[in-house]
């Protein structure tokens, strides 16, 4: 063995060792933390090879500081329902990473949130939003008050309640919260409202998917699914396929969901299913996307409603087995851990070309395993969902110019912004030894960008 084959070996070894040791004591603070550690482990195993060609990482304890969120901020939210009755729900706020710019991530308004889901969420944020080559740091939080059932008054005193407590933490240049589950366009108004009387200012970039009458950006609604679109189109077409005559199936029937749907459909392929977390609707003519927007757009109903429009469609409970019908690209869009090993199995064997990750961690590290090692074409999350972000930072360069750009004009930039990120994870992948795999590639490109920032702004 040669001596530079011997040193390339021996950074190898002490970078894997590294990694391990600072993997194993994040574990070892956060036991409970799941999903974080889900999300910290398939990062952090990435990073092997570049640590390995830059020790100066491993010796200014980027990882150990990345791993460490800035702050975590837990509030009380007390609200009153309509029947006078006292409600109390816990707030949360990340502010993991803020080297490349003020911390950006959305809220999310669900049961099952806790301190762990917003950890992983914010951690990925830091990466995605790296990689869109804007200034954006990352961040996410939110809240385990659920949304589904509530007036549209519970609504709003529950997000008074909330930013109440949250508007002293954030600001234009400080934190930029958005939308995520269960929070759009209504509940990013009502926040938006209670931190301006707060404030006593209207500090239109403090958050982003407003409405278009003051400050929101044209195309932010779209941007998550579009981009998404543009992204697995951008994958396809470096493989010699696209989406024309593609049988595709997208999870969900929310924000990601609908808009994916739409462009995928655009592009000319067929979609024949989606889902809520009740059930799943499919139907072999084409989902009609009128009407899937008429029930979860404008109204706040069930899937299961989509058969009474159309009754050659069938309904389904149990919304996991929609990756049971065969198709070419499946889009999960609705939520963290979907897909698991045994899902990605049946999807394997009925012959899945392309997988598009519209939500955050969809898949399972065991599952993500399995696409890659049977060379499925795989776009994942924080690469391929980082279109809605990017377009809320544009959001924000508007508000800061106190200007509104056309709907092509941002559309464009996003489809420039998605090739990019494409672009720049396969040069990531193949530069480091994983050619072709988006997995690896998305993490190091993320990762180098801010482990440089950090590096540059000295041990803080
Ligand atoms: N809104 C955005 O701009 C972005 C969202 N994401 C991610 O995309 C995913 C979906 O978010 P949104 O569309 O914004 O939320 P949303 O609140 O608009 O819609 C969520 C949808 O998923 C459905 N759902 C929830 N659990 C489900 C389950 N177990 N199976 C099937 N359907 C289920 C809900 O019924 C709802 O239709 C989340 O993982 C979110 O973090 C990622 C990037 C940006
Ligand atoms: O637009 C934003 O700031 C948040 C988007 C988001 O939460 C995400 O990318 O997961």
């Amino acid at each position: 063995m040669s001596t530079i084959d011997a040193t390339l070996q021996s950074n190898q070894q002490k970078a894997k060792q590294y990694v391990t040791k600072v993997y194993n004591a994040t574990e070892q603070r956060n036991p409970h933390e799941t999903e974080f550690l889900q999300a910290v482990k398939e990062i952090v195993g990435s990073l092997v090879p570049v640590i390995a060609r830059h020790p100066e990482y491993m010796n200014s304890g980027i990882l150990e500081r990345l791993l460490e969120p800035e702050k975590v901020i837990t509030f009380r939210v007390p609200w009153v329902d309509d029947q006078g009755k006292v409600h109390v729900n816990r707030g949360f706020r990340v502010q993991f990473n803020s080297a490349l710019g003020p911390y950006k991530g959305g809220l999310r308004f669900h049961p099952t949130v806790n301190e762990s889901i917003v950890k992983f969420l914010g951690f990925e944020q830091i990466f995605k939003n790296s990689l869109t080559g804007q200034q954006i740091g990352g961040g996410k939080g939110g809240s385990d008050f659920d949304p589904k059932g509530k007036s549209d008054m519970e609504i709003m005193r529950f997000c008074q309640s909330f930013m109440t407590e949250l508007y002293q933490h954030i600001g234009p240049e400080t934190d930029v919260p958005a939308g995520d589950v269960g929070v759009n366009a209504r509940e990013i108004g009502y926040l938006f409202g209670q931190y301006k009387k707060m404030c006593g200012a209207f500090e239109a970039g403090v958050l982003t998917g407003k409405g278009l009458g003051y400050g929101g950006s044209l195309a932010r609604t779209e941007a998550t699914g579009y981009g998404l679109v543009y992204f697995v189109q951008e994958m396809l077409k470096d493989n010699g396929l696209d989406f024309k005559g593609k049988t595709v199936i997208v999870s969900g029937s929310g924000n990601v969901s609908i808009y994916a749907m739409e462009k995928a459909a655009e592009f000319g392929a067929k979609v024949v299913a989606c889902s809520d977390s009740d059930g799943y609707i499919y139907d072999q003519n084409g989902i009609n996307l009128d009407t899937v927007k008429e029930l979860k757009e404008t109204g706040d109903e069930r899937i299961s409603a989509y058969t009474e429009k159309h009754p050659s469609a069938e309904y389904f409970e149990d919304c996991t087995q929609i990756f049971s019908i065969p198709c070419d690209i499946a889009l999960p869009c609705a939520t963290q851990n979907e897909i698991n090993a045994e899902t990605a199995q049946t999807m394997l064997d009925n012959g899945v070309k392309a997988i598009g990750e519209g939500a955050n961690m969809p898949s399972t590290n065991e599952a993500q395993d399995m696409f890659l090692e049977n060379h499925i074409l795989f776009a994942p999350a924080k690469a391929a969902n980082a279109g809605g972000v990017a377009v809320s930072a544009l959001e924000m360069a508007q508000n800061s110019g106190k200007i509104s750009w056309a709907f092509e004009k941002v559309d464009a930039r996003l489809q420039e912004i998605m090739k990019d990120i494409y672009q720049n994870s396969m040069q990531a992948a193949s530069d480091y030894g994983t050619p072709g795999n988006l997995v690896a590639g998305s993490n190091i490109a993320g990762f180098i960008k801010v482990a440089d920032a950090m590096t540059e702004q000295g041990i803080i």
